[in-house]
């Protein structure tokens, strides 16, 4: 099996610019724009309890302003369900969070969590929204996923991008050949995986190169990249570095 993968771009910290003044710039309705333009192939967005980044109005504006679905990164809790079930994005990523971490650490507890996360998976899916997982790639998450229902799964390379960036050829293999066994018994269960978190040119080549996977989820590194060569550029080489893996 092998289709073209999409990259969805995340830019959650282009308003974590903003943000840092208060203002109104850097937008990231205009980076949607600008990923629109440059043939992305969708938005991500983590309206996280905080608000640190994303914000409520900035949802409705991202919709708005361009076609490209919408994947709604959100915790397992009411008030981002409600808010999931109002914007209706084409996707809602259920995501693990705590308030104190610098980032999403881990993957969701998908078999641990099963009774909290089954009536807000089966909500979302029957307001039609394409529910995913964010989890850790485990035939044990995957098969609590298969049992939730859920149709997506996208497994957090956090720990691939981790063991590279120590250096730890050993480790980082590992974690690529467990991305790539738990991206086949995906298909094996009918759920489609996706994969992200901590993704950047010098690493996103032997993921992309997962032939089942579908979709990849990058968003601070082409943020960061964009201070220097601009996001249009940046984006456009992550393309190019995925279509080089998977021609
Ligand atoms: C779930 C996830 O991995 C993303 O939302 C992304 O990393 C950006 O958000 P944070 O940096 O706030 O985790
Ligand atoms: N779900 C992962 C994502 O959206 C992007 O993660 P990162 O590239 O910002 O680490």
């Amino acid at each position: 099996m092998s289709q073209r993968l999409r990259l969805g771009v995340n830019i959650d910290h282009v308003a974590t610019i903003r943000n840092a003044r208060g203002g109104d710039h850097p937008d990231p309705v205009r980076a949607a724009e600008i990923v629109a333009a440059v043939g992305g192939d969708g938005i991500t967005a983590h309206l996280r309890e905080d608000r640190r980044h994303i914000r409520d109005a900035d949802l409705r504006r991202i919709q708005a302003a361009t076609d490209l679905p919408l994947n709604l990164e959100m915790a397992a809790t009411e008030e981002m369900l409600a808010i999931a079930l109002a914007h209706q994005p084409h996707a809602a990523c259920i995501v693990p969070e705590k308030r104190e971490e610098r980032t999403t650490e881990g993957g969701l507890d998908a078999a641990g969590l099963h009774n909290q996360l089954a009536p807000i998976v089966t909500r979302l899916s029957d307001a039609g929204i394409r529910v995913s997982l964010f989890i850790e790639a485990s035939e044990r998450q995957l098969e609590a996923a298969q049992r939730l229902g859920a149709p997506v799964v996208e497994f957090h390379t956090g720990e691939y991008a981790h063991a590279g960036l120590d250096g730890d050829a050993e480790r980082e293999a590992r974690e690529l050949d467990r991305i790539a066994r738990m991206s086949a018994l995906a298909r094996q269960l009918g759920i489609e995986p996706h994969a992200g978190h901590g993704l950047t040119y010098e690493n996103v080549k032997p993921i992309a190169a997962i032939a089942e996977l579908a979709e990849l989820n990058i968003g601070h590194y082409l943020v960061g990249e964009a201070v220097f060569v601009g996001l249009e550029a940046a984006v456009r080489r992550m393309r190019d570095l995925m279509d080089e893996a998977r021609p």
